[in-house]
């Protein structure tokens, strides 16, 4: 029996928090949760896979339902199928959505197709009851790693943060078995700044490291006092120093900065990657890549970024993804990633891992879960429910 795609839904959630980072605070943050409604059925239930955006861009109801979601209803449905007829063929619902879209200005509109691409995959791993990591694995060739590695991501600056705060947050994380932590720079004066890393260094000790993230605050002049500043202390990576587009100044950063950097949670097409790659003198021995599949046209998208990658030298064990979703998690045990993004303490329901996965020397270990695993996450799978219902 042949699938079809019944309906796409979506429901735009707030995932507001009081916190800022140096360009943004997320007092009006809010995510786009999709359910692509599916005529399959596995173990007498109807397959529904679930996506949403990752944090940072807003919601895209508007594109999704005045767009995307009527491209993929009024696709024949055969067209959106595989070879066999029994599956749905991610890439031609992806070729179907972006059907009449022009090349390049990547803005909002490969967020709205990341998180509808989200869900297909979600429902293809469903329908062929398996997880999707070790179905990209397959497809790929590859032998399926299901122990990832994770870093917590929070340090934000928000109202009476004091250092200890700080110093406490950081601790929090170290207790729950990470061994990476990042926070926030370039949202205060670079004094205070300094303050904040020793402080939290010196709260880490040998037990960790520290990460650092700008958020494409800083022109060439302060990314560079920012490095010889940086460069003093052993750091993890400094992250996304100037605009994400600006790959003359990140090349030029590479100058002053000998230790890892990392950028492209913004560059949201495989066309952007091959630019930062081509002009970003960025270092395939110690640097990493932050591409956001969520953000960024989804896993079709993510794969020609891989592509791209290995052609220019580079191997997927130096992308570690921002977003902190579980899509990523998958993409990292089935196509050997460096790792992932998490946010212990944010976003939630949407990040983090089913429940009873637990961190341990900085690792997780993905259980067997159909699709994504959004299933064996119980907070967020009521949300995704009660859209699909
Ligand atoms: O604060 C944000 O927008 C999130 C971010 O950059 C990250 O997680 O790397
Ligand atoms: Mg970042």
């Amino acid at each position: 029996m042949s699938v079809r795609i019944v309906d796409v839904r979506e429901i735009t959630k707030p995932i507001s928090s009081p916190i800022r980072n140096a360009y943004i605070d997320f007092t009006k943050m809010t995510t786009s949760l999709v359910a692509v409604v599916t005529d399959a059925v596995r173990d007498g239930k109807r397959v529904v896979g679930y996506g949403f955006n990752s944090n940072g861009r807003y919601g895209q109801g508007g594109l999704i339902r005045e767009r995307f979601a009527p491209r993929l209803k009024e696709a024949d449905p055969k067209s959106l199928l595989d070879a066999s007829g029994s599956n749905l063929d991610p890439d031609r619902v992806w070729t179907a959505m972006m059907s009449n879209e022009k090349p390049g200005g990547h803005g909002e509109r490969s967020v709205a197709v990341g998180t509808i691409d989200m869900a297909v995959w979600d429902a293809v791993a469903k329908i062929a009851g398996k997880p999707l990591f070790r179905l990209l694995a397959e497809r790929h060739g590859r032998e399926a790693n299901p122990r990832v590695f994770v870093y917590a991501a929070g340090g934000y600056y928000y109202p009476g943060k004091d250092l200890s705060v700080l110093r406490g947050e950081m601790r929090g994380y170290l207790d729950r078995g990470y061994n990476v932590v990042k926070m926030k720079i370039g949202g205060a004066p670079i004094a205070e700044d300094r303050e904040r890393i020793e402080a939290v260094l010196k709260e880490i000790g040998k037990d960790a490291q520290l990460a650092v993230d700008a958020n494409g605050r800083f022109d060439l002049e302060t990314a560079i006092a920012y490095a010889k500043m940086l460069r003093e202390y052993p750091l993890f990576w400094y992250e996304e120093a100037g605009d994400p587009l600006d790959f003359a100044l990140q090349a030029a950063l590479a100058e002053f900065y000998p230790a890892p950097m990392a950028t492209g949670e913004n560059l949201f097409s495989h066309q952007d990657a091959k630019n930062l790659i081509r002009y970003g003198a960025m270092r395939p021995d110690r640097d990493w890549l932050q591409f956001d599949c969520a953000l960024s046209y989804g896993l079709c998208e993510y794969q020609r970024t891989l592509a791209v990658l290995k052609t220019h030298g580079w191997s997927p064990s130096r992308c570690i993804p921002h977003g902190g979703h579980q899509m990523s998690l998958n993409i990292a045990a089935g196509l050997g990633l460096g790792g992932n993004e998490s946010y212990p303490d944010l976003f939630q329901p949407y990040g983090g891992f089913p429940d009873g996965v637990r961190v341990e020397n900085g690792h997780i270990t993905m259980p067997d879960l159909p699709g994504i695993g959004f299933e064996g996450k119980s907070d967020l799978y009521k949300e995704m429910k009660a859209l699909a219902a």
